[in-house]
């Protein structure tokens, strides 16, 4: 759980020379969106492991580029530090984005949350969506830009407003009940004073639980023309995955297909590498649940799942097709939103549905004209997303719920292919597992 200590970063990969973007911008900003808890990795981790289950709850701040506020009025107890909670401490000035009236900004939006799913919002001002993990985005203009954790957005925005005032810019929690309490940032028109609030309130958040806005901008984003990557046409392998939350031996877990993930001490790439049959459990996860008889509106049935460190082994340039089907967690009612994550590949995002995927009717519907490429999708609650792939990366890839705690709980799977293609290992890597020594 390194990523919500503070690893994280952003790096931004330029065009060849000679290349330009198929989209004119003058300034080019970058936004990383996040949540901040008060608990450590450590102390979530343990919380959370704990039988009864300690859940993380909800974030204490949304930090919009690092900057973020506390209401010290939440607290039971006041702070005895005089330094803490003091809004006029320096460190607690919000993000400022200073804009020149006129000019047209692509700013870099990446949402590394370690669990909120995020509405994106600049007050009055529309967003152009140009870009989506590396892949140009045929433009459409929205007012909130909902990003998930691990995606990264482009957004065209102009400063074509009264000059003479400042706008809020807001994150705001969506899909989970949080409590209100925004990420804000302001956007100043320069050369109005930087410390300046906006005179408004700031905008208000999207319903947290109505998910069609959300549904209908992930349908929305396809790949832009003059820039359509056309997925084979079949694919060699269908891969279903039924997401629900469940038990083992008390303990709360997410599992994949009834198997919740567990990390081998032994790193795959070397175990398949140097054939350690000992380092991780050889039998496959299943590539299917029983999607017949399944009801993904009640709690699993058999709140003990099964944990295991297998993994998928695809054939070397295969295509395949995945699956991520949303289902009910423990909870009555309720399915939440996931991030996936696919480690090594882009996948081509062939469809989104609501309920349960039907195998006979719904492939008929994937868009295979100009899907989007990316590499974190979200599956919306009670739906349904549909992933192809071509298996072309020789390697050992992790496929995972991008919510750190909920990959903790198990929430993830591996994929191998084209071990054989991998070259000799370098020695500096040994040392974990069944390693050592080699
Ligand atoms: O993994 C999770 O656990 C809690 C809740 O389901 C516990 O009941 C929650 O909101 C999660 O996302």
């Amino acid at each position: 759980m390194q990523r919500d200590s503070g690893l994280y970063g952003s790096i931004i990969v330029g065009l060849p020379d000679g290349e330009s973007e198929p989209f004119a911008y003058d300034y080019d900003r970058n936004i990383i969106l996040n949540d901040w808890y008060h608990n450590s990795t450590t102390e979530q981790a343990v919380g959370l492991s704990k039988v009864p289950f300690q859940w993380i709850g909800e974030p204490q701040s949304l930090l919009i580029h690092g900057r973020g506020r506390f209401n010290c009025s939440s607290l039971s107890v006041p702070s005895s530090d005089p330094g803490l909670c003091n809004t006029t401490n320096p460190d607690c000035i919000p993000f400022r984005l200073i804009v020149v009236p006129g000019k047209t900004y692509r700013l870099r939006v990446s949402s590394l949350t370690s669990l909120s799913a995020l509405s994106f919002q600049i007050e009055g001002h529309k967003l152009t969506v140009v870009e989506a993990d590396g892949h140009y985005v045929e433009p459409f203009v929205v007012q909130n830009l909902f990003i998930y954790s691990g995606e990264t957005y482009s957004v065209l925005v102009k400063a074509d407003q009264d000059p003479t005032t400042n706008y809020w810019i807001t994150s705001n929690i969506v899909s989970r009940p949080a409590p209100n309490n925004p990420g804000q940032g302001v956007l100043v028109y320069y050369p109005n004073h930087p410390r300046r609030s906006p005179p408004t309130i700031p905008p208000a958040a999207p319903v947290w639980n109505d998910s069609r806005p959300r549904m209908a901008q992930s349908q929305a984003i396809k790949a832009r023309r003059g820039y359509i990557h056309t997925p084979p046409a079949v694919s060699d392998r269908v891969i279903v995955f039924l997401n629900t939350q469940n038990e083992l031996n008390g303990r709360r877990r997410w599992s994949v297909n009834n198997v919740s993930f567990t990390h081998p001490l032994t790193p795959y790439l070397i175990a398949l590498k140097h054939n350690l049959t000992h380092a991780f459990d050889q039998n496959p996860p299943p590539d299917g649940y029983d999607f017949l008889n399944y009801d993904i509106y009640e709690r699993h049935p058999n709140a003990n799942t099964t944990s295991s460190n297998g993994i998928y082994r695809l054939n070397f340039n295969s295509t395949v097709d995945v699956i991520l089907q949303n289902a009910n967690t423990m909870n009555p009612n309720n399915s939440e939103t996931h991030p996936w994550h696919l480690h090594g590949h882009d996948f081509w995002v062939l469809g989104y549905g609501e309920g349960k995927f039907d195998m006979f009717n719904d492939p008929n519907k994937y868009n295979l004209v100009n899907p989007i490429m990316k590499n974190t999708v979200p599956v919306h609650p009670f739906g349904w997303t549909a992933l192809r792939f071509k298996a072309d990366n020789p390697g050992a890839w992790s496929f995972h719920c991008h919510i750190e705690s909920h990959l903790f709980m198990g929430m993830g799977v591996v994929f191998a292919e084209g071990i054989e293609k991998v070259g000799k290992l370098p020695s500096s890597i040994m040392g974990c597992g069944q390693t050592q020594g080699l």
